[in-house]
């Protein structure tokens, strides 16, 4: 047909995407399986996190708080139950960890595949009744030894990831994703229940205008972030002030990063020493992302994705998006660590 028909009659879809990537990697296609499952919690995820008002899923569930001190919420455990029983359905899996479950899961030996998959159900929890955006993350390992899986298995660096993405719930459903090979993102058709390609091999521009973090905890910061802010807001050399933008939903700060350029930190302070958010399943998957889209990730002492993981749960402190604007907040790391 023309191409100026309505209906793209060759669109490229993320299962058909996803199923050329497998095919360029002369895979076995168990990692297309894994992604296809994941595609399908996300949208079933979408469509909850659309209905929650209406079907009543936003009541707090008034006791229930995770193991790193969250308050659960109703769609945070749909969404874990959701990720959970696609992935365990998808026989590719062996270890899953979730913010969701205190001890990694053991998939059955029956159902069990060769990859790891971290991942964090719903992002943005805090958000969640006042319908800003919340999202889904998740990071994609191989199995590296032979012996019976166990947590250990995914206790490795970010560096190994095989694949990560994450979805945002906001407007409209996107999903971000990357194999390695440059970042794309796909758009919900929801008249089709496919994704979409929207964006191929997304890059970050290499100097933004906004800064983006919880300014709330400014007296809890320590001297290098509190030099860097000030540097944004009272520019010496003459420049215009930064912009600041803060969700407290990570997915939808990140992607405005990617988008918009610039920076987003989540650093150590006073009240957090490690910071909040988890290694495994927030800061790795969004680190190889944003590698992949040319930015830098950095814990302010090194990269996150050289962190060798001692728990399934750690938090480090996460500073992430284009190269200068992360390189400025190292200069400041780095002075004041000289005069300390
Ligand atoms: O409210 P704070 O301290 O600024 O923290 C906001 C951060 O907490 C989070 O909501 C933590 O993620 P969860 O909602 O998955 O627990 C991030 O999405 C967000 O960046
Ligand atoms: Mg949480
Ligand atoms: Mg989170
Ligand atoms: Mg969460």
């Amino acid at each position: 047909m023309s191409d100026r028909s309505p209906f793209d009659v060759d669109v490229i879809t993320l299962t058909r995407f996803v199923m050329e990537q497998g095919r360029k990697a002369k895979g076995t296609g168990e990692l297309t399986q894994l992604l296809n499952s994941m595609l399908t919690a996300i949208k079933a995820i979408s469509s909850a996190v659309r209905k929650a008002g209406l079907a009543h899923m936003k009541i707090n569930l008034a006791s229930a708080v995770n193991v790193t001190g969250d308050e659960v919420k109703k769609l945070d455990v749909l969404s874990n139950d959701l990720v959970i029983n696609m992935l365990q359905s998808s026989y590719s899996t062996c270890i899953l960890v979730t913010e969701e479950n205190k001890e990694a899961i053991v998939i059955p030996p029956e159902k069990r595949g060769k990859y790891i998959v971290c991942f964090d159900p719903l992002d943005g929890s805090s958000n969640i009744d006042c319908l800003a955006p919340i999202g889904t993350i998740f990071a994609i390992y191989r199995k590296t030894t032979e012996d019976e899986p166990s947590e250990k298995d995914a206790l490795q660096p970010g560096s190994n990831i095989v694949a990560a993405g994450y979805a945002l719930y906001g407007s409209a459903t996107l999903v971000a994703l990357t194999t390695g090979q440059g970042l794309n993102c796909f758009m919900l058709d929801p008249a089709v229940g496919e994704f979409i390609l929207v964006e191929k091999d997304m890059k970050i521009k290499k100097k933004g205008k906004i800064y983006s973090l919880n300014e709330g905890y400014a007296m809890y910061f320590d001297s290098a972030v509190t030099e860097y802010l000030k540097k944004k807001k009272f520019p010496e050399d003459g420049s215009a002030p930064y912009s600041s933008r803060y969700v407290g939903s990570m997915v939808a700060d990140i992607h405005r990063t990617l988008l918009h350029g610039g920076i987003f930190l989540y650093p150590a302070n006073e009240k957090s020493p490690k910071g909040k958010l988890r290694l495994l399943y927030e800061c790795n998957p969004i680190a190889f992302i944003i590698e992949q889209a040319g930015g830098v990730a950095t814990t302010g002492t090194q990269r996150v994705l050289d962190v060798q993981p001692e728990s399934i749960h750690q938090r480090v402190p996460f500073i992430v998006g284009s190269p200068e604007d992360v390189q400025e907040y190292l200069t400041c790391v780095q002075k004041h660590q000289k005069s300390s």
